[in-house]
């Protein structure tokens, strides 16, 4: 696992030391917009910022803490939304705030929500390096939405981080600006022919969602670091130099596929601080991307949930101390406890739904409501 990486840092001020498990979470908080068949159902707090620390508030361990760099124009509408009014973003004056339209045809209905088109509408100003606390840091997160989160600030994150974690979508996103005031229209361009290629071997995990791997690149990255391919309503897979894992999803009635992907990376964070194995960590990452596709925009999560959430992982998790975010190495394999845990956590899960209402298709519910997954035999 890479050390804080103090490259070319000989002639520079060393950062000083952090606080022992504090995390930097760097990407912005954006609005978003979302459209079913041409019609504006609905309209929410958005941005990977916004579902990381969300969930990172709600099931990081105790002693654990994080900062998040994010930037919103005067426009920005969530301020007293919890995630913004905890982890307030920096005002750009002359900006507006990132804003998407997420478009869904009348059908959608997958769990991939493939028919989403994303058209960046509004893209407030980039996230330089210098915006950075200039302080260490165990963890942190690159989880950038519309390219805010540039190769040089990438490169200083892992410079002040002890594991970075990153989001392909901060990286291989490109927008086609169609003229006609509608936005940009979000596509994908290959890993390697962009300038953050280099710093992949720098880096502690990489996730992508199924549709954004082809343009990772796994079998060539994986060489580099542990990547993590998300797969929707079925679960995700860890791939390093070395090995492979699958891991079983949790089943869930999705409404909204928004955040899936951030409130993954996060929860898979915080199983890291909890002191799991990656496999296991993604068991968390499967357990809060069920919970962020349950619920319209950035989920809330009901206290009896946390509580058991905590409770199975004060029970099984390793000492915080053992090698995994902030030690000397990552375990990648699944643990002897790794169905016990996704069985605890399905049990926890079942709280989760029997306090949300069913998902309806009411006029704002933004999708279909969908049969709940039923978990595939273990990996
Ligand atoms: N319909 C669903 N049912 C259960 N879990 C889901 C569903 N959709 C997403 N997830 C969970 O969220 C994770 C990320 O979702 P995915 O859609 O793959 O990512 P992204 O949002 O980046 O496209 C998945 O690996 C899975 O654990
Ligand atoms: O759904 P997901 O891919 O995990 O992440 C989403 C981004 O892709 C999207 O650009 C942004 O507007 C949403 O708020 C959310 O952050």
């Amino acid at each position: 696992m890479p050390e804080p990486d103090d490259e070319g840092a000989g002639q520079q001020q060393q950062p000083k030391a952090g606080p022992a498990l504090e995390g930097l979470v760097v990407g912005s908080y954006c609005h978003d917009v979302l459209l079913r068949g041409g019609r504006v159902v609905g309209e929410t707090l958005g941005g990977a910022a916004a579902f990381v620390s969300n969930v990172l508030d709600a099931a990081s361990p105790p002693e654990a803490s994080f900062s998040v760099v994010s930037k919103v124009g005067p426009d920005f509408a969530y301020a007293s939304a919890p995630a913004p009014a905890r982890h307030p973003p920096l005002l750009c004056p002359a900006r507006p705030t990132t804003s998407f339209h997420a478009r869904f045809s009348d059908a959608a209905a997958s769990a991939h929500a493939p028919d989403r088109q994303l058209r960046r509408v509004h893209a407030c100003d980039p996230i330089y390096p210098e915006d950075l606390p200039d302080r260490r840091f165990a963890y942190g997160l690159a989880v950038g939405v519309a390219g805010e989160v540039l190769p040089e600030t990438l490169e200083r994150m892992i410079r002040l981080c002890r594991a970075v974690l990153v989001d392909a979508q901060a990286l291989i996103r490109a927008f086609d600006a169609e003229g006609d005031g509608s936005g940009a229209a979000v596509r994908h361009v290959a890993l390697e022919g962009t300038p953050y290629a280099g710093l992949l071997q720098r880096v502690a995990f990489l996730k992508a969602s199924s549709e954004e791997a082809p343009y990772v690149g796994v079998e060539t990255a994986r060489r580099r670091c542990c990547v993590i391919v998300t797969e929707g309503r079925d679960g995700c897979r860890l791939y390093w130099d070395g090995g492979e894992a699958r891991v079983a999803p949790f089943p869930a009635v999705q409404v909204d596929p928004t955040g899936a992907g951030d409130s993954y990376l996060a929860g898979f964070a915080a199983g890291l601080l909890w002191g799991l194995s990656a496999t296991d960590a993604a068991l968390l990452g499967n357990f809060f991307g069920a919970a962020a596709v349950s619920q319209v925009g950035v989920p809330t999560f009901h206290p009896k949930m946390l509580q058991a959430v905590k409770r199975i992982l004060e029970d099984k998790a390793m000492p915080r101390s053992s090698p995994c975010i902030n030690g000397a190495a990552f375990t990648f394999q699944r643990s002897i406890m790794h169905d016990e845990l996704h069985a605890s956590l399905e049990e926890a899960a079942r709280l989760m739904r029997d306090q949300s209402p069913p998902a309806t298709e009411n006029g704002d519910g933004i999708l279909l409501a969908q049969e709940p997954t039923s978990p595939p035999s273990g990996c």
